[in-house]
């Protein structure tokens, strides 16, 4: 219900309501140039999906006003603003850029409604600040999607070994497997104590900053950070990715397990820079009970375009149904660490994923 105002403050309420009636079109007219940015520029139905919530949201929310109160304060040709544009408005480089400014743009014009309802409306006023922060969490994910779809562009075989026999023999593995075309190994080894996982992490750093291989920690963000990797891989079950950021800092990648659609979709909003995707196939790795497998692979093609990893018993035998299933990249352990020849292993797969 719109306040009663004395005439003093009527004035002020008049005022009020034509920043609304301005503001409400600014950012449904921003959202609405997100969403056509995630729909064509990044095909991402997944973000297409969040960015039209928000924009309905926002209608919803916009309908609690009285449209003939906003319609009788509406007089654009006293609006002093209108024609009113500066040169970083007009400037557009790319598409990016576009989203950007009008995210930015839908924004402050969620700020502005949620200060001037208070005026007029105050109940109204914290369902914009809701959207302004959705709108926020929209921006993270469209960011990391935007950055890893070009960061990792080349990253489609993902390699997971252990800390091996011993140092000669982990360093032997690790030559083979940069020479192979690996894009990323993981080291993954829940067995070594602490500081042979740390001395294996570093031996790893040191190996890899001479390829363009990058290198993640599973599990360890502490690890990760001591050794200076490109980035840790978290689990469900184990610290969140925005806790792995928190001991990593955002220049480093986060990836994170997901067994459903519905974590996949959450991985996204947490900021997460690619996701493993699985277990696809029975693994001699690692022992499972349940398989999302190739179904699971085909509902991440369809709507994620964040890099998205099949994970579970890949090997060169198998590797093209996940291909067929829409993804073209994998993490593999046993198919190509534990194979006779690495070196070969790697890059028979990798070259079955480039297409080559
Ligand atoms: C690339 C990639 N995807 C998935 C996993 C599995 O991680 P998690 O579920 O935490 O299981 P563990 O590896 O910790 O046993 C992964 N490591 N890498
Ligand atoms: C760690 C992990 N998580 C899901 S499958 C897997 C092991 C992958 O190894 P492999 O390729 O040998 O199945
Ligand atoms: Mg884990």
């Amino acid at each position: 219900m719109s306040r009663d105002l004395p005439p003093s403050d009527s004035h002020s309420a008049l005022h009020a309501w034509r920043a609304i009636d301005a503001a409400a079109n600014r950012a449904a007219e921003g959202l609405r140039v997100v969403e056509d940015f995630v729909r064509f520029g990044l095909d991402d139905r997944h973000l297409t999906t969040l960015a039209k919530n928000v924009r309905h949201d926002l209608t919803a929310a916009l309908k609690l006003f009285s449209s003939e109160t906003l319609h009788r304060a509406r007089d654009t040709q006293a609006d002093v603003g209108v024609n009113v544009s500066t040169e970083a408005e007009q400037a557009r480089t790319n598409l990016a850029q576009i989203a950007t400014s009008n995210l930015k743009r839908a924004q402050q014009s969620l700020r502005t409604l949620e200060e001037f309802s208070k005026l007029v409306q105050p109940e109204v006023s914290p369902y914009f600040e809701q959207l302004r922060y959705r709108s926020y969490t929209l921006e993270k994910a469209i960011t990391a999607t935007r950055e890893n779809a070009s960061r990792l562009a080349d990253a489609r075989l993902y390699v997971l070994i252990d800390g091996g026999r011993d140092e000669d023999h982990f360093a032997e593995l690790v030559t083979q497997l940069i020479a192979g075309g690996v894009a990323i190994l993981q080291l993954r080894d829940k067995r070594i104590d602490d500081k042979t996982l740390l001395a294996r992490a570093q031996h790893l750093r040191k190996m890899t900053s001479e390829s363009s291989t990058f290198f993640i920690v599973n599990d360890r963000p502490d690890v990760a950070l001591l050794a200076d990797a490109d980035g840790v891989h978290v689990g469900q079950e184990e610290l969140s990715v925005k806790e792995a950021r928190a001991v990593l800092g955002v220049d480093k990648l986060v990836g994170v397990s997901t067994h459903s659609i519905e974590q996949a979709r959450r991985a996204v909003l947490d900021g997460a820079d690619y996701i493993g995707v699985g277990p696809t196939f029975p693994s001699q790795t690692k022992s499972f009970d349940q398989f999302p497998g190739l179904d699971l692979v085909r509902q991440v093609a369809a709507e994620i375009r964040l890099p998205a990893f099949a994970i579970g018993g890949i090997s060169a035998e198998n590797v093209t149904q996940v291909i067929e299933a829409g993804l073209c990249r994998v993490a593999v352990s046993g198919a190509v660490a534990a194979a006779e020849d690495t070196q070969k292993a790697a890059a028979n797969l990798r070259s079955i994923l480039h297409n080559d």
